[in-house]
C-alpha cells in the first residue's frame, strides 16, 4: 500500500527492534514493510475470545510500559490526560453552544482558542515518535497532524469569512469525537485499564469520522478559494528582488488534490490496524 504504509511497518518494527531485542519482538506486526510478502494469519471475533486474549494483552502491556521506561510512560499519560481533557471541554463547549444558540454561527469563534491550543499541542505526537518514545511513523503521523495545523491556522484562523461554514463543524466534529477516543484510549492502555468500549470505539468510529472530516476539510478549502483568489492572500508575485513567485490559490488547489493519494493510505493503515487490535490478526512477514 505505498510509502505511508511501509513507513508506518518501518516505524513498528524499528520500535520492536529498539526497545525490546527478542526475536519474536523484532517480529514487525504492521503490514506490508518494503521487501516483505504479507499474509494474515489467525483470527479472533471481537472481544470473543475473552480470558486468554485479555491475559496476553495484560502481559504485552506490561512489558510495554517496562520499555518505555518511567519518565516516557509519565510524560505519556500526563500528555494523554491533558489532551482528553482539552477535547472534552471543547465537545461540551460546542454542545453547550448549540444548545444556547441554536445555530453553529459563530461556533468557530467562540471555540477556537481552545481548538488552537490542543491541535497546536499535538504537534509533539510527532516529536514523541521522532525521539522513539511512541511506536507510530513519523510519517504517518506528521501527514496527519500537518493537515490538521494547516487547517487551524492556514485556512480557518487566516480566512474569517469561512468560519461560519457548515463544513467547519464536519471536521469539528470529526476531530473532537476521535480525539476523545483516541487520548482515552491510549491513557487507560498506559493505566493497564483500557475498558472494551473505548478499544472498539477507537477502532470503529474512525469508519464513518474519517471520510466524514476529510469532507469536512475539502468542503472548507473549497469555500476558501473566491475569497484567497480575489485577496491574494500568502501570495508573492513577481517581480520582486528574490525573483520568486507563490501562488496560495494554486497551492490549496494542489493540497485538495493530495488528499487523492494520501487519504486512503491514512484510511487502509486504520483498517489495517482495526484488524490487528480487534480480531488479533496477525501480519507474519516473510523475507523474499
Ligand atoms: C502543509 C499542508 C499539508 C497538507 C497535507 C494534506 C494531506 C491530506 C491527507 C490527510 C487527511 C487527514 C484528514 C484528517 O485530518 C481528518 C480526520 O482526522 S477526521 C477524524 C477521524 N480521524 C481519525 O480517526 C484519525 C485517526 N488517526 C490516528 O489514529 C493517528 O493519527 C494515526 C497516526 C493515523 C495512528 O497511527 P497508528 O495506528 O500507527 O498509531 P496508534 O495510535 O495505534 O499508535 C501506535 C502505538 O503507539 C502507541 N501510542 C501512540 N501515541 C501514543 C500516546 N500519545 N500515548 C501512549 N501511547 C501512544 C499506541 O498505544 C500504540 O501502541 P500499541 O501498538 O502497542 O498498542
Amino acid at each position: 500500500m505505498g510509502r505511508l504504509t511501509e513507513a508506518a511497518a518501518a516505524g513498528g518494527g524499528a520500535w520492536a527492534a529498539r526497545s525490546a531485542g527478542s526475536p519474536r519482538d523484532l517480529l514487525p506486526l504492521s503490514s506490508a514493510s518494503p521487501g516483505c510478502a504479507a499474509t494474515m494469519a489467525s483470527s479472533e471475533d471481537d472481544g470473543a475470545n475473552g480470558g486468554a486474549s485479555e491475559a496476553s494483552d495484560d502481559r504485552e502491556a506490561t512489558r510495554k510500559r517496562r520499555r518505555l521506561g518511567f519518565l516516557a510512560t509519565a510524560w505519556l499519560t500526563f500528555y494523554d490526560i491533558a489532551m482528553t481533557a482539552g477535547w472534552l471541554v471543547l465537545a461540551i463547549a460546542m454542545v453547550r453552544f448549540y444548545m444556547e444558540k441554536g445555530t453553529h454561527r459563530g461556533l468557530y469563534k467562540s471555540i477556537q482558542k481552545t481548538l488552537k491550543f490542543f491541535q497546536t499541542f499535538a504537534l509533539l505526537e510527532i516529536v514523541h515518535c521522532l525521539i522513539g518514545i511512541v511506536p507510530t511513523s513519523v510519517l504517518v503521523t506528521g501527514v496527519q497532524v500537518s493537515s490538521r495545523i494547516f487547517m487551524v491556522w492556514l485556512i480557518t484562523h487566516s480566512i474569517k469569512p469561512i468560519q461560519n461554514e457548515e463544513s467547519v463543524v464536519l471536521f469539528l466534529v470529526a476531530w473532537t469525537m476521535t480525539e476523545i477516543t483516541r487520548y482515552s484510549f491510549y491513557t487507560f492502555s498506559l493505566l493497564d485499564h483500557l475498558p472494551y468500549f473505548i478499544k472498539w470505539a477507537r477502532y470503529n468510529f474512525f469508519i464513518i469520522l474519517y471520510p466524514v472530516g476529510v469532507a469536512g476539510e475539502l468542503l472548507t478549502i473549497y469555500a476558501a478559494l473566491p475569497y484567497v483568489k480575489k485577496t491574494g492572500m500568502f501570495s508573492i508575485r513577481l517581480p520582486n528582488k528574490y525573483n520568486v513567485s507563490f501562488d496560495y490559490y494554486y497551492f490549496l488547489l494542489i493540497t485538495m488534490a493530495s488528499y487523492i493519494p494520501l487519504f486512503p493510505q491514512l484510511y487502509f493503515h486504520m483498517l489495517r490496524q482495526r484488524r490487528k487490535v480487534l480480531h488479533g490478526e496477525v501480519i507474519v512477514e516473510k523475507d523474499d
